[in-house]
């Protein structure tokens, strides 16, 4: 019987087709599976590069190009008529010769540009890869075809123009040899492309390479498979190399920290990560996600990925304050209370009058979370000896002991009624945790938490004393910790390396965002700064190699002569893309001061347009089609009440600008084909020129 081994780009064709030829043509691959006489048969195609490529008529006017090895077909593409005769034509396939994964490449595209690139060769006399003997280049995998063109090559300007037609796997070990690196480290980039390491390599054997390309192929054997992979979203069915790996290769002995852009599939990682840790490690999986928003989106990405209803079950999805309210609410016997921010903000004013000082309540407020919980300091002495990491204005002993009793006069009038804050309720659970850990890893007392496995989604926004809880929360052990994260996206002051918290992981960093176009992704990396972040990794994480693995529309920045005239723009933009066709639940406007949002809210619902509405905060985690920003304004982004006077804690401004700067950015890498950003008056200072 035939077996297919169908590509992501047949997933993406099918997707496109009207509803009758997408029908018509599944219906034809399930004839072709079965082997059913009236099945297609493979045509051969005149002038192809390789013999092995055939098309099979699947639907009017539309077929398959397939490249057949015996009973294998390896199914890359569904197009109209000409276009996949043109495709079969073009395309060359092969084994790579060093690592073993199928590669595919625009052969008649690279013919074209090669009479330029030995024009400008004879002219430069400079060759990029001069310092490189064709036997290293071919012992990096570099396919015989390609090497010649390779050798043409005058600058890492000509090969990075030339990226989108090299596969990956090619074109890894050569940007690194062009940035001068070694032949070593050429190697661990064309080791970085393999989703499954090749012991030995056949390069006549494209099946077997495929079996080590999953994210190029996956293999069905009959209709119901073919009908699996097809209904589910596509990162359901092919996982990039980096992910196969990380989710399903490596062994792990203990925590793994992935980090990556904005885009780069970490969310993705996490949930195929989840579900194969329910499916094959032992207890219950708790995801942690940030908000309500993105436990939504990230449970409804479980329930499609995973079909099997005891291994669902297995996996919680929650986020920390849910957690910590459980553990706490089962030990105390009823649920916690916790206090409202007016609350809270009025007893830091006491607090502030009484032992403050010149200290401002935020100050002291900041010192609690950001020094006292974040290391769990519980007495005055720990406290007097304590680094404070992150604060700019010395404390001497006086000083100390004032501002230990103005949180001793908060958190006594909190103790007195009863209520707590989020992080005293973290901190809470994780001492009763710690307390309890022996009762709590049986999987038999299901009113704890016995959780063998934790993921954690977001995770550069999380405090120190979440952490812990997170920690007292998983037996220390293989696969406890999967965490993944984007220091460049923080919006809150967490500033930690997982390693201070006891946390030693294995790490991973992602390059390439699947979400963003290569347009939007440049611009937000300067509006972002490109600078390194810190947090979560030792030492801080860099934007360096960052990029797009599409092209697309440069983002749209709109300036208004006022904030009605905004307003009104707002509401000609969605209409347009309304007008295109495009959903109205993948459209998103976001702005950073809740009256902007309250009036876009009713510009919108005016004119009757029913978009959602959100402070910049809400689209964390989450991705539209299109996202427009208003009031990206001077005196609205950053917002004035969110900044730390310079006087008061210069370090605390600092830190609050590139806050707010990463809370714009991550706002801005949202959309995955446009974004339009708009203001009156000045420019906020973060928009790029
Ligand atoms: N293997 C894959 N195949 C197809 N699409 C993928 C794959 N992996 C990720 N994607 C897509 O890339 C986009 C970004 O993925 P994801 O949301 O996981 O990124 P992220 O790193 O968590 O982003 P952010 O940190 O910005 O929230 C999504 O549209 C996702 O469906």
């Amino acid at each position: 019987m035939p077996r297919l081994a169908i590509a992501p780009e047949v997933h993406r064709d099918l997707g496109a087709l009207a509803p009758s030829a997408r029908q018509e043509a599944v219906v034809a691959l399930r004839r072709f599976l079965r082997g059913a006489t009236s099945a297609p048969h493979p045509e051969r195609v005149r002038n192809t590069r390789d013999t092995r490529v055939a098309t099979l008529r699947l639907a009017e006017r539309h077929r398959a190009v397939v490249v057949r090895q015996r009973e294998v077909f390896w199914m890359l593409a569904v197009l109209p008529d000409a276009e996949a005769w043109s495709y079969a034509q073009r395309h060359r396939f092969a084994v790579n010769a060093a690592a073993g994964m199928a590669e595919i490449w625009d052969a008649a595209a690279l013919e074209a540009v090669e009479p330029a690139l030995r024009r400008a060769a004879e002219s430069a006399g400079l060759r990029l890869f001069a310092h490189v003997c064709d036997t290293d280049l071919l012992g990096l995998g570099i396919d015989t075809w390609l090497l010649p063109l390779a050798r043409l090559m005058t600058s890492e300007a000509t090969l990075e123009a030339l990226e989108p037609l090299i596969p990956e796997s090619q074109y890894a070990p050569l940007s690194v040899l062009a940035q001068g690196g070694s032949l070593a480290e050429a190697w661990r980039a064309l080791d970085g492309c393999a989703a499954v390491p090749a012991s030995s390599v056949d390069v006549s054997d494209l099946a077997g390479a495929l079996e080590r390309t999953p994210g190029r192929a996956v293999f069905v054997a009959d209709a119901e498979e073919l009908d699996r992979l097809l209904d589910r979203p596509r990162w359901c069915g092919f996982p990039h190399a980096t992910q196969y790996r990380i989710v399903y290769q490596d062994v792990h002995d203990g925590p793994v920290l992935v980090t990556g852009g904005a885009g780069t599939g970490k969310t993705v990682i996490a949930v195929h990560r989840a579900a194969h840790l329910a499916t094959t490690g032992g207890g219950r999986v708790l995801l942690v996600t940030f908000s309500q928003a993105t436990a939504g989106d990230v449970t409804a990405k479980l329930d499609v990925l995973v079909d099997d209803e005891r291994v669902r079950a297995r996996i919680e999805v929650g986020n920390v304050e849910r957690l910590a309210h459980r553990i706490v609410a089962e030990a105390e016997g009823r649920p916690p209370l916790l206090v409202g921010g007016p609350d809270l903000a009025t007893l830091w004013q006491e607090a502030a009058g009484l032992y403050g000082g010149p200290h401002s309540p935020a100050f002291l407020l900041r010192e609690w979370e950001q020094v006292i919980l974040a290391q769990n300091l519980c007495t005055l002495q720990e406290y007097l000896g304590a680094a404070r990491p992150g604060r700019s204005v010395e404390l001497d002993r006086r000083e100390r002991t004032a501002v230990w009793q103005a949180i001793e006069h908060v958190t006594g009038r909190l103790r007195d009624s009863g209520r707590r804050t989020l992080l005293q309720l973290a901190t809470q659970a994780s001492t009763l945790l710690g307390r309890t850990t022996g009762d709590l890893l049986g999987d038999d007392a299901p009113g704890h938490e016995p959780y063998r496995h934790i993921v954690v989604d977001e995770a550069q926004d999380l405090h120190p004393a979440q952490w812990r809880l997170l920690r007292a929360a998983v037996p220390p052990g293989p696969d406890d910790l999967f965490i993944v994260g984007d220091p460049h996206q923080r919006v809150f002051d967490t500033r930690i390396a997982l390693s201070t918290l006891g946390v030693k992981a294995e790490t991973y960093r992602l390059t390439v965002s699947r979400r963003l176009s290569q347009e939007t992704l440049t611009w937000a990396v300067r509006l972002r700064g490109g600078g390194p972040a810190d947090g979560l990794v030792d030492g801080v994480t860099e934007l360096a190699g960052y990029r797009a693995d599409h092209g697309g529309m440069r983002p749209a920045v709109r300036e208004y002569t006022s904030y009605d005239a905004e307003l009104a723009g707002l509401v000609a933009q969605i209409r347009d893309w309304l007008a295109e066709g495009v959903p109205a639940n993948t459209v998103a406007v976001a702005a950073r001061s809740a009256g902007t949002v309250r009036d876009a809210k009713s510009a919108l619902g005016g004119a009757g347009l029913k978009i959602r509405v959100t402070s910049l905060h809400g689209l964390k985690g989450l991705e539209f089609r299109r996202v427009a920003l208003i009031g990206v304004a001077e005196g609205l982004v950053p917002a004035p009440g969110a900044l730390t006077p310079a006087e008061e804690d210069p370090t605390a401004r600092a830190h609050d600008l590139q806050r707010e700067r990463g809370l714009l950015y991550m706002a801005c890498t949202r959309a995955t084909e446009r974004l339009y950003v708009s203001y009156s008056g000045r420019a906020s200072p973060f928009l790029p020129p």
